[in-house]
């Protein structure tokens, strides 16, 4: 994990940034960082709203691409504008401070005063940036993080997960233009996720505030991600929309037990008495357990490669209910040689299967083949 700041160092709005060259929306973030044994090598465009995950194993440089955001990496050569906002620039010898960067920064722990109330160091946060310049209001921030109930307590009364909506709640008040977390889960056991998770895609839904996620774990990021880049040894090795990341067949992710698409369906409608519930996506629809959420909500799933099975023909009498025309559009060797990869175009949605090799020839598998998928099961995100 990075070197923690003073509570809240990082971020002011004092308009600090100088006039660039656009892109006046997105993020430009191109940077070389130089260590014995390691090399950070990066030129990405990522878009100036929305999650955009950092994943990759440890020592992929993150973190180090983090804090050359941040501008706490004095190595770090190359150039960084975020929404028309630029923040370094070296041809033009443009570096502006961490401390006059407007950035919120979330760690793995927020390390909060010990001797002020949670409300106390909110405001600690916020009476730094000029009233003019403040775009999010405590009440605001205090609510979108649920922690109303929490505002006089001391910090050394709060559980991990509630430090770290607190935490969060204070890099907004920072009213940061972009928002770094680094692993700010990582340190909370899975009860403690899954209660934090909700106050996340609250904060991707309500707030124009673009984040920079980083992450080891896949199922964080299929659940809050829109864009996702994957680092390996210093480099990009993929960065683009996570719907059609996660569905390459190019990538190692593709490789693993956990391969699969990420679909975001939509609540149509309730079988009460069996108690399931149709979501509807480009393409299709699956039936899942019952889900306490009305018509029309949204909700993001992920079918996994392993789940899906393929037939040349509509198969009367299974138990699979779900079942969806597909057409193959690739197919590759697998992570073992038993087994290959395919990936089909589902009316407009990407599937994956994970199959023997040998029910491929004997399917005759190619790409233009038109087959039914069927879906063995499907996980819900959130
Ligand atoms: N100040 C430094 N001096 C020398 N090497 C460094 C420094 N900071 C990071 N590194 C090295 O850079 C590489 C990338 O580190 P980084 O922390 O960015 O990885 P990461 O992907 O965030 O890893 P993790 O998931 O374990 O946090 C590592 O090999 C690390 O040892």
């Amino acid at each position: 994990m990075a070197d923690v700041p003073q509570p809240g160092a990082a971020g002011t709005a004092t308009g600090a940034a100088a006039g660039c060259a656009r892109p006046a929306a997105g993020i430009e973030a191109r940077f070389a960082v130089d260590y014995a044994g390691f090399r950070l090598d990066v030129d990405l465009r990522l878009p100036g709203r929305g999650v955009t995950a950092l994943f990759g194993h440890s020592g992929s440089g993150k973190t180090t691409l983090l804090r050359c955001v941040a501008g706490l990496e004095p190595a770090a050569r190359g150039r960084l504008v975020v929404n028309g906002e630029c923040w370094q620039d070296d041809a033009r010898r443009i570096l502006v401070p961490t401390h006059r960067r407007a950035l919120g920064y979330v760690f793995q722990e927020a390390s909060l005063f010990p001797h002020l109330s949670v409300r106390r160091n909110l405001e600690f946060g916020l009476h730094r940036i000029p009233a003019a310049a403040r775009r999010v209001p405590l009440d605001h921030a205090v609510a979108l993080l649920g922690i109303e109930a929490l505002l006089e307590r001391m910090p050394d009364r709060l559980s991990g997960g509630e430090r770290q909506r607190v935490g969060m709640a204070r890099a907004l008040l920072t009213s940061p233009r972009i928002l770094l977390m680094d692993e700010p889960l990582a340190a909370l056991d899975h009860r403690r996720k899954q209660e934090i998770l909700p106050y996340l895609e609250r904060l991707h839904d309500e707030l124009d505030i673009p984040v920079l996620y980083v992450s080891h774990a896949p199922d964080e990021v299929v659940r809050l991600a829109d864009h996702v880049v994957m680092l390996g040894e210093g480099k990009a090795m993929a960065a683009g929309e996570l719907h059609a990341t996660m569905a390459r067949l190019d990538l190692p992710t593709a490789f693993t037990e956990d391969a699969g698409v990420v679909v975001d369906g939509t609540v149509a409608e309730h079988d009460d008495h069996y108690h399931l519930t149709r979501l509807d996506f480009p393409g299709g629809a699956v039936w899942v357990q019952r889900q306490p959420a009305p018509p029309g909500r949204r909700l993001r799933f992920r079918i996994h490669a392993r789940d899906v099975s393929l037939a040349d023909h509509l198969v009367e009498g299974s138990s699979i209910q779900n079942l969806l025309p597909a057409i193959v559009e690739e197919v590759v060797g697998a992570d073992t040689p038993a087994h290959v990869l395919v990936r089909l175009d589902a009316g407009g949605t990407a599937l994956l299967a994970r199959i023997t090799r040998r029910a491929a020839e004997q399917l005759g598998l190619r790409p233009g083949r038109r087959m039914w998928a069927q879906i063995k099961s499907v996980a819900l995100l959130g």
